[in-house]
Order: C-alpha cells, then structure tokens, then sequence
C-alpha cells in the first residue's frame, strides 16, 4: 500500500476543473481555435455576401451601356457559390465546436459533482442537479458558442453592409437608420427582459427536476400512501410554472425579430419613396438605387439573426450561471494520483481507535460528544443504542464523508485524516443503510468499482455472504439482470448483495450499518452466520438493530446522546449496564410481538 502525503492532496474547494473563474468560461478558451476558425469562415461568406450587390450594380450598368456580360455574370456565380460554401463549412465548424463544449463542461460537471464533498452534495436537490447536468448544459451549443460566433459575424455584415450604403447614398442611409433605431430600442429592452424570463425559467426548469426525481426515487412510498394524485398534482403545478415561464420566454423571443422586421419594412417604404424621387430628380442613378435596396435586403437577415443571437445568449448566461454554481461545489480532498492496493485474503483486519471524536452537523449542536472506543483488529464489534446516539454518524465519520470537529479516529494506529481517501476508502468497506444496488447483473454489481477482481475473490465474497446457493439456482446465475434499486431480489438477498460487493474489494474494516434491519428470522440467521466469517477475516463493526446479532459480537458499545455509555460483552452488559438491559428488555417485549429493532426512539 502506498499514501500521498497530505501535501499532495488537493485542497477543498479547488479541483483540476476550475470552479471560480467558471468552468463554462474556461471550457470554451479550449475551444478558441475552433470558434476563431468559425469566425473567419463566417465573415469571409459576409464579404462574399456583402460584394453582391456591387456588382449585381455593374451587371446593370453593364446591361445599360450594352457592354460584355460574361465576365459580369461569372462574377456574381463565383461569389453566389463562394458564399454558400463559405456558410455551409462556417455552419459545420461551429456546430463541432458547440458539441465539444457540451461535451467537455458535461464531463467536467459530472468529476466535480461525483468528486464532491458529501456534505455540500447533500445540500443539493439530485433533480435540479440532473438538470443543470443534462439540460443546461445543452443550452450552451445553440445558446452560447453558436450565438456568440454569429452575432460577431451578423454585427460585421452589418456594418459592412451600412458602410457600403453610406458611400452609396448617405441621404437614404439617414432615412434608414432613423426607423432601424427605433425598431432596435424596442429590441433591446425585449432582449433584457427575455434574459430575465430565461433565468426564472431554467430556474423552475430545475425545480421541476428535483420534484420528479423526488417521485420516482419514493415511488414504492407514493403508491403505498396512495399519494399518487397527490404527486400528480404537485409535480403538474410546476410543470405549470415551467410551461408558464416557458412560455414567456418564447413570447418575448417570438417579438425580438419582428420589431426588427417593422423597422426594415419601414425603412424599405421610405429608401423606395426617397430613392425614386432622387433617381427622377437625377442625383441618383437606378443602379445604385437598386443595389442600396438589396443591401437592405441583405441586412434584413444577419440584423434579425443577430438579434435572435443576442436572446439566445442571454438565455445561455442564465444556463451558464447555474452549470457555474454547480461546478463550484465544494470538493473532497483527492490526491492527484490515488494509490491503493487491495488487502490480500486473510490479511486480518486493522484496529479501529476513537480517541475522544467530538463532531456536530451544525454548529453548536454536538451529535458526538467525545467518542472513545477502540474496535479491535479482528471480530465483531457492534454499535448499540437509541435512534438518534449517533451511531451512523459514527461510521461516517470513519469514511471521512465528514470530518471531526475533535479528537482522532485511528486506523491501523494510523490517524485516518492523514491517509488519503482512496487508500482510507479502499481499507474500509461501508455497507449503508438500503445500499443501492445498481441495474444492470449481479456480476457488474459485484465488480462495481473493482474491474480487476478475479473469478476467485467473487466466489469468496458470495460465500462469505451466504450468496453462493442463492446465486447457484438462478437460470442466470451472475449474469441475472437487476433492475433499479435491486428489483427481482428480495430484501435480504439484496442487502447480502451489497456486503458481498464490498467484500469483493477485500477491506480491512467493514462497517454494516443496520444491515440485518431489512430481514426475516432465516435470512438474518444466514446474515448472522456470514457476519462471524466475515469478522474472522477482517475487522467488523456493525451497526445492530436487532438483539440477536448483537448477542454474537465480541464488543458491544452502547452509545447514547452522542457518548459511549457501556463497553462489553452480551452478558457483560446485561450484568453491569443498565441502558443496555432496558435496550434489551424493549427488544425482547418487542420480539415477542414481532421482530423489532434494538433501538428506541431517543428518551
Ligand atoms: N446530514 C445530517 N444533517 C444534520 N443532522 C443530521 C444529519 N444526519 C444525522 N443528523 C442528526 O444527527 C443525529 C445522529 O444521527 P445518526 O443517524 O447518527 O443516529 P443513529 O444513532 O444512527 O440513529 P438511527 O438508529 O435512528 O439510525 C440525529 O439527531 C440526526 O437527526
């Protein structure tokens, strides 16, 4: 086994993708070259645009003085191609660099969420997570590298376009621009608001997310409590605000390119009736006439597409501020290398030490109060007492899913928040409360994680899980297709499942975290029987909820309120504590009725 020094991890809150400068912002600096490229292909189409109406203006002039029309026409055919070409290679460039962009800040998004610090996870809402994750992120190709690229090339084939009406006609030009302004005031507050509309949207976007998700990840619990109307009624009532907003938001897009539209139609009006006069008056030509009227023609597309542009990146600033949020989530302490080396079978376990751990969700209200226990090198250990003591904080706190406000947790004779996490994750296997198990066939569940684990250390963990039979009669054996959340197994054999596909990583130290809890009298017999295999092997601390495990276990802590109240053996207990004996007399009045948990609720 070889650690990092603590010197080597990386600090919280800063990552390999960057969180404060924005991750969207450094993603598209990578993808600068391609968006140049788009660029340069796009404003050589607008001069090849741009140059049409000149000399479409010769050819007429050509026409008037009856002079050769071939080398005119060929002209006109040359830039007619060379601008769709031009267009079409821009069009392909562009969408590349916006799928690379998805791409690169979905796959940065997902590091840095599957890297986060549990704490600052379990803040979040898993739907709106989703949907900043899949949704936002997709809003970036139209809403921000596309829309960038073309409002630069649109802006230039604009003002391309009134530089060359200027030196045709400064009069005509005067005309123009007086209704364009007025049309493109309008845009701009309609394209303010649309950004604010678009934020609200994605906003409620997510929130629908987190509702959906909240659903389905319950829905066993929503049909058991007949809420399915209920949740009906709840997710639809968001849906309603997303179709709202949404609909907002297209309302205000749908009004940004027709106010421009009026501006040009009435430009057009006025640049007809102005220009005819100046052409009877003689201080015009037809041929300027006609192309200053084309180039009108030709502003009317870039104009509207660069004002679509600017609303479709002001929806993409909304996007780009939630995919930067996200991205700034606070990050465990990885080392840059992670080195560990699986413990060879039978290597024993390694002492647990908790030297005085104080630690609170919250501060100033403690849920461990100075811990003080020591969980041998090998055997069972079990941890004992009301709902509430703190006892799955306890096992997290070992995972360092959380670190101690005090004191010290030794592995080994090793502080743990010395040992970087993959070595300390690697060592200790964490069986949780309804472990998930994942779809897909029981082998991928039992090499989750661990793809170099051979045939033998499968067969082991079953065995030791008392899987091996069980797996034996399916028609499929390991290749059985699970379904989400274990579905096709039943409960216990879902939750030996979950400590085989930890054993498979051989740990030195498993916690079981009220694995028995889900269990019938036979399962928990088999549980109990692989338990004590299990901790001949490795340290075990397990978590009880029911008596019977417990009467098996080499330790016992009782905890209470946060403190180890009692340390011994089953009898040992019974004999000198007297929490522990009224834990044991509530299970035993409880097991007379059904099989009952080993803990109360809090006193
Ligand atoms: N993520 C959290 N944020 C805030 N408080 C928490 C969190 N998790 C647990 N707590 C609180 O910490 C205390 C100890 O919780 P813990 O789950 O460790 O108790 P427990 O002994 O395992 O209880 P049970 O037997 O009911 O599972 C409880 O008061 C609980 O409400």
């Amino acid at each position: 086994m070889t650690t990092a020094s603590p010197a080597e991890q990386r600090p919280a809150g800063t990552a390999a993708s960057p969180a404060g400068g924005g991750l969207v912002r450094a993603v598209t600096r990578r993808h600068l070259p391609k968006i140049h490229l788009a660029v340069v292909l796009g404003l050589a189409a607008a001069a090849a645009g741009l140059a049409q109406p000149v000399l479409i203006g010769d050819l007429i002039d050509a026409v008037g003085a009856g002079s050769g029309l071939v080398a005119p026409i060929a002209f006109v055919v040359v830039l007619f191609l060379a601008d769709a070409a031009l267009t079409s290679v821009q069009a392909y460039v562009m969408g590349h660099a916006g799928e690379s962009i998805v791409y690169d800040t979905r796959t940065a998004l997902v590091d840095r969420v599957l890297g986060a610090d549990v704490a600052a996870f379990g803040k979040l809402r898993q739907g709106d997570v989703f949907a900043r994750i899949v949704t936002d992120t997709s809003i970036l190709k139209s809403a921000w590298s596309q829309s960038v690229a073309g409002i630069v090339v649109d802006a230039a084939m604009v003002v391309g376009g009134i530089a060359l009406m200027l030196v045709l006609d400064p009069v005509l030009l005067g005309v123009t621009a007086v209704c364009l302004t007025a049309s493109g005031l309008v845009a701009l507050v309609l394209a303010k608001r649309l950004r604010k509309a678009a934020q609200q949207s994605r906003a409620i976007t997510g929130d629908l997310g987190a509702d959906v998700q909240r659903a389905l990840a319950a829905l066993s619990t929503v049909k058991a409590c007949r809420a399915e109307r209920f949740e009906g009624y709840r997710i639809g009532a968001v849906a309603l605000r997303a179709r709202r907003s949404g609909v907002r938001v297209s309302a205000l897009s749908a009004m940004l390119s027709p106010a421009m539209s009026v501006g040009l139609q009435a430009s057009l009006a006025a640049v007809i009736v102005t220009g005819a006069s100046r052409v009877a008056g003689g201080s015009m030509t037809a041929a300027d006439l006609t192309a200053f009227v084309m180039y009108l023609f030709y502003l009317v597309s870039p104009l509207v597409m660069m004002l679509l542009g600017i609303g479709q990146l002001q929806q993409g600033r909304a996007a780009i501020g939630r995919i930067d949020e996200l991205a700034a989530i606070e990050q465990e302490p990885m080392p840059a290398a992670p080195s560990y080396a699986a413990q060879p079978w039978g290597a024993g376990g390694m002492a647990v030490e908790f030297q005085g751990v104080r630690f609170g969700y919250e501060p100033g209200e403690p849920t461990l109060r100075g811990v003080s226990f020591t969980a041998p090198s090998q055997g069972l250990t079990a941890i004992v007492g009301p709902s509430g003591a703190g006892k799955t904080t306890l096992l997290q706190l070992l995972m360092r899913f959380h670190e101690a406000d005090g004191g010290r947790i030794l592995l080994g004779g090793e502080n743990i928040a010395r040992l970087p996490l993959p070595v300390l994750r690697g060592l200790v296997g964490y069986v949780q409360q309804d472990s998930p198990l994942l779809r897909g066939t029981l082998h991928e569940n039992l090499l989750y994680g661990v793809p170099s684990a051979t045939a033998d250390d499968i067969h082991r963990a079953l065995w030791l899980a008392g899987l091996e039979d069980v797996v034996r009669r399916l028609p499929r054996g390991l290749s059985t297709e699970i379904g989400d959340s274990g579905l096709g197994l039943s409960g216990g054999q879902r939750q030996r499942l979950a400590i085989a596909r930890m054993l498979v990583r051989r740990p030195a130290v498993l916690l079981l975290d009220e694995a028995t809890s889900n269990l019938d009298s036979e399962s928990e017999l088999l549980l109990r029987r692989s338990v004590r295999s299990i901790a001949a092997e490795c340290t075990v601390l397990s978590v009880a909820h029911r008596m019977s495990t417990v009467v098996d276990a080499d330790r016992i802590v009782v905890l209470e309120r946060g403190m180890v109240h009692d340390v011994g053996t089953h009898a040992e207990l019974l004999r000198t504590s007297p929490l522990y004996r009224r834990l044991a007399a509530i299970q035993r009045r409880d097991g007379e009725q059904h099989a009952a948990p080993v803990h109360t609720e809090g006193r």
